[in-house]
């Protein structure tokens, strides 16, 4: 099937449901082959007036001619919009889950017959193509299935297959990232401030850094810490910075972060009943 034919509908197009969807136009899905849900109308009319696509508070119209519909509102809100969707289901729709913690079973056992479900973990950056995904298929997922559900998050960046037991650790990492980069990046400008550069300077010398850095790290394959040490002049000034972030004890902080994110996320599946959720999250 070429992109420009596949319909998709997108349920929930909060946050994260519109990331993935500008990523799925960027790919050349058609606006007028989309159908995003929203529950309030206001929310309906900034999205298709910012996308140019259908939007609807219908789930089960929504849902009735789709090839690929994705499955974006929170965890909690999953079984009830499962349980209204799974008999409009086309037989052929591929179920995409952008559901942290939420197992393929979990959306096998709640739609009727064997859907084929893909598990992707993504995140914001997916807006402007520069997102990450881990993606998962679930056990009636096929290579074409899942070359479908690539094929349309062409547009949100990198998509990494990955076993479905590292979805918990992939999104604690990398589906939360986004908000641990902003909290670094407004701490850096924060600290500029502090020594005395304006806040708009400041800010703009703290996000190119990170860009740059990050784009450094990309293009070259050079190990972090090996890019680190070539800034770091002996008896120079980059090595008393480093002291106080390792004093501070910053390195075993996002190691902690990273892994209570990825224990709210076991915890969250099996709140929610999901016992294959709740038996993932470690390789250990
Ligand atoms: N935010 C992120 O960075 C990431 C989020 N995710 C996952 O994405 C999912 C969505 O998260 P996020 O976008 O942050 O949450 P949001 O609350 O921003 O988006 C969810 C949207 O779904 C809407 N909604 C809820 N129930 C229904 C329904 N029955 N029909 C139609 N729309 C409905 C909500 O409407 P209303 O506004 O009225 O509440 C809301 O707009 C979650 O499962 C989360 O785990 C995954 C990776 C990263
Ligand atoms: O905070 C959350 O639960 C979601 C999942 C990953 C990013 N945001």
């Amino acid at each position: 099937m070429s992109i420009d034919d596949v319909r998709l509908a997108m349920l929930g197009t909060g946050n994260m449901g519109e990331a993935v969807l500008a990523g799925a136009l960027r790919a050349g899905v058609a606006p007028g082959n989309v159908i995003a849900t929203a529950r309030r109308a206001e929310r309906a009319a900034e999205v298709a007036q910012r996308h140019g696509v259908r939007t609807t508070a219908d789930n089960v119209a929504a849902v009735r001619d789709a090839d690929v519909v994705v499955v974006a509102v929170k965890p909690k809100d999953v079984a009830r919009l499962l349980a209204e969707v799974g008999d409009a289901l086309p037989a052929h729709a591929v179920v995409v889950s952008v559901a942290a913690g939420l197992a393929t079973s979990y959306f096998e056992d709640r739609l009727p017959g064997k859907p084929a479900v893909v598990r992707v973990m993504p995140n914001t950056p997916a807006a402007i193509g520069a997102g990450t995904s881990a993606l998962s298929a679930g056990s009636h997922a096929s290579p074409d299935d899942v070359a479908l559900v690539r094929a349309v998050l062409a547009g949100t960046g990198d998509v990494v297959d990955v076993p479905e037991t590292y979805q918990a650790a992939a999104g604690a990492l990398a589906g939360s990232g986004p908000a641990y980069v902003f909290y670094v990046l407004d701490a850096m400008a924060e600290a500029g401030v502090a020594v005395g550069l304006s806040r708009e300077l400041s800010t703009r010398l703290a996000v190119q850094t990170v860009l740059g850095s990050a784009r450094l790290i990309a293009e070259t394959g050079e190990h972090p810490a090996l890019a680190r040490e070539r800034v770091t002049s002996p008896g120079g000034t980059t090595v008393e910075a480093l002291r106080r972030l390792d004093a501070a004890g910053v390195r075993a902080a996002f190691v902690d972060a990273v892994e209570a994110a990825r224990d709210r996320t076991v915890a969250m599946a099996a709140e929610l009943g999901d016992a294959n959720g709740a038996a993932e999250g470690s390789e250990r």
